[in-house]
């Protein structure tokens, strides 16, 4: 033991912390500037081994950033079934990130007594990177981390995020979930969506076609990877392929999702399908340009909805009594939730922001459809309605409706990555349900119309004096900043508001949709003045948008 902790002591110092350097492991993992983190990386390879031991798994380390930008960079830990850490590790991350060098054996072994953790268990690491020209030295760095404590390593090189969600699982389950290879998921998901979409009738050269953006990075590369499996079903036109452009930059589903229009290297034909990835390819959006040139959005709730819509056909036809649960944020547009609970008649949950709420939200129904607004999301089959839905493909005694409506949702069930939103699996399952359904992208777009909205960020000098209740839709500190939200609310016709503390940014971000643009702008803009003027605004007022 002392000689691990030796080794501990002794690399550590090759990777060092800056003195007086604080970070949080946030909303998603830790993020910053490049240049800061290689201690963070050693450390979060000791806390991935500690993890790794305590549970008697695999864990993941994937060194990322996201849609944030090339020069950015952050690692994110997975945990045994392929899900986001548990909370309680979030803290222990934070603690050994802000130990200074002096103390980090202390905190090591702070951790290792509260957590009751032998250390004569063997411990597996599983690591990931994103295309981010720091992120191969980064990802030493996790390696570092776990081989001083002993740990083995897995290193998979450049993978998307939701891929290594996959590995991990697919090793803890030995390989029950699939092949903790790349070869093995591609394979998976690829005949899933084969199976699923072959026998379509009729489907032109245009309805198989499909544009890409895979924002310069890591998303693209995979595209390409996975391209030969699914060639005969869908063509794909990849742009923004990392072969030029910047990570991020002009492109991807966060600039698409935000500035509402198309990336660069993307010139949009009439009525044609694009979609993009954002840089670790864990969250996607859809979009078209209609006759008259305007820019058409397919968000995280577009895609709930298709998705629940073509489930919950599917639990009719097969005769399923399953329940369905559509998971969403305060973000999610009200004329989503509208139709979802109105027309739809399906249950719906709201969550604070953050997949891993979403995640655990839908894990409570017997089929949990999340997404968040910016096109993060999945969809969870809970391990009884697997079940129901193997025992149904098997069953003999079933009419040939039936079984082709099972058949379908085995599929569906196969093509789905349950670990984590994934792009690559979303994208094919979106495509094969336009497939099936016979719907192009304007069909799609028009199941319900989106309420106007808009989103804004308020910069004051201490965030955290906003604290929410009711799923974030409710701001419960500073006194008075509820009542002033909720008047200017009862100015608007079908108007809807509310601020929170951004979990990965300094601001406070502001959001209000009504009957109008302009009422959606006049009344966001309201309540900024308000956030500014109650809770601690810094710097000149918010400006009008127009
Ligand atoms: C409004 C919005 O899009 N918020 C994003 C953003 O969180 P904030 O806590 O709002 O900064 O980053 C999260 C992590 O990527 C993502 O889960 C979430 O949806
Ligand atoms: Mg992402």
């Amino acid at each position: 033991m002392m000689a691990q902790f030796e080794e501990v002591s002794v690399n550590s110092k090759l990777h060092p912390k800056p003195e007086g350097l604080i970070m949080q492991y946030g909303t998603a993992g830790f993020r910053s500037n490049a240049k800061h983190l290689d201690h963070i990386m050693f450390r979060m390879g000791l806390l991935a081994t500690l993890r790794s031991k305590k549970t008697k798994f695999t864990i993941g380390v994937m060194v990322t950033a996201s849609h944030n930008p090339e020069e950015d960079n952050g690692v994110k830990l997975i945990d045994p079934m392929g899900e986001m850490v548990a909370v309680e590790w979030e803290i222990y991350a934070t603690q050994l990130a802000n130990a200074e060098q002096d103390s980090l054996l202390h905190e090591l072994k702070s951790i290792i007594e509260a957590e009751g953790i032998d250390l004569t268990e063997p411990a597996y690491v599983f690591v990931g990177r994103d295309t981010r020209p720091s992120s191969a030295s980064l990802s030493q760095a996790v390696v570092d981390g776990v081989c001083s404590l002993g740990g083995k390593i897995l290193d998979y090189g450049l993978v998307t995020t939701p891929q290594l969600h996959y590995m991990v699982c697919c090793c803890n389950t030995k390989s029950c979930y699939g092949s903790a290879t790349l070869e093995g998921y591609y394979q998976k998901l690829s005949q899933a969506f084969l199976q699923l979409t072959h026998n379509v009738p009729n489907r032109t050269d245009d309805q198989k076609r499909l544009v890409v953006d895979g924002a310069n990075g890591i998303g693209a590369l995979k595209m390409k990877e996975l391209e030969p499996f699914i060639r005969s079903e869908l063509q794909v036109l990849l742009s923004n392929d990392g072969s030029q452009g910047k990570l991020n930059h002009l492109c991807g589903a966060d600039y698409v999702k935000v500035q509402q229009k198309a990336p660069q290297g993307v010139t949009l034909v009439e009525g044609e399908r694009c979609c993009s990835f954002d840089g670790d390819a864990d969250r996607i959006v859809y979009y078209y340009t209609d006759s008259k040139g305007s820019f058409h959005l397919l968000d995280g709730d577009k895609i709930a909805t298709l998705i629940s819509t073509f489930l919950k056909e599917l639990l009719t036809q097969a005769e399923l009594n399953l329940q369905i649960a559509v998971v969403q944020t305060a973000y999610a547009n009200g004329s989503s939730t509208r139709y979802l609970e109105d027309i739809m008649k399906v249950v719906v949950c709201c969550t604070k922001t953050g997949v891993k709420h979403l995640h655990h939200a839908a894990q409570k129904y017997d089929i949990g459809v999340y997404f968040e607004a910016n096109g993060h999301g999945t969809v969870l089959f809970s391990k009884a309605a697997h079940k129901q839905i193997l025992e149904l493909v098997k069953d003999p005694n079933i009419n040939d409706e039936r079984k082709h409506a099972a058949k379908l949702l085995e599929n569906t069930v196969n093509l789905i990555n349950q670990t984590v939103g994934d792009a690559i699996s979303d994208m094919m399952l979106i495509e094969a349900v336009l497939a099936i359904r016979g719907m192009s992208v304007q069909d799609w777009d028009s199941i319900y119309t989106d309420l106007p909205n808009r989103q804004l960020k308020v910069t004051v000098s201490d965030r955290r004096v906003i604290d929410t209740t009711d799923a974030e839709r409710r701001a419960v500190t500073p006194g008075g900043l509820q009542d002033a939200i909720d008047a200017l609310v009862k100015k608007y016709k079908s108007a809807r508001a509310f601020v929170r503390p951004s979990g990965t940014e300094d601001v406070v971000r502001v959001y209000a949709e009504a009957d109008s643009q302009e009422s959606a702008d006049c009344l966001a803009h309201e309540v900024s003045l308000a956030v500014h003027h109650l809770a601690g605004g810094v710097g000149e007022k918010p400006k009008p948008l127009h």
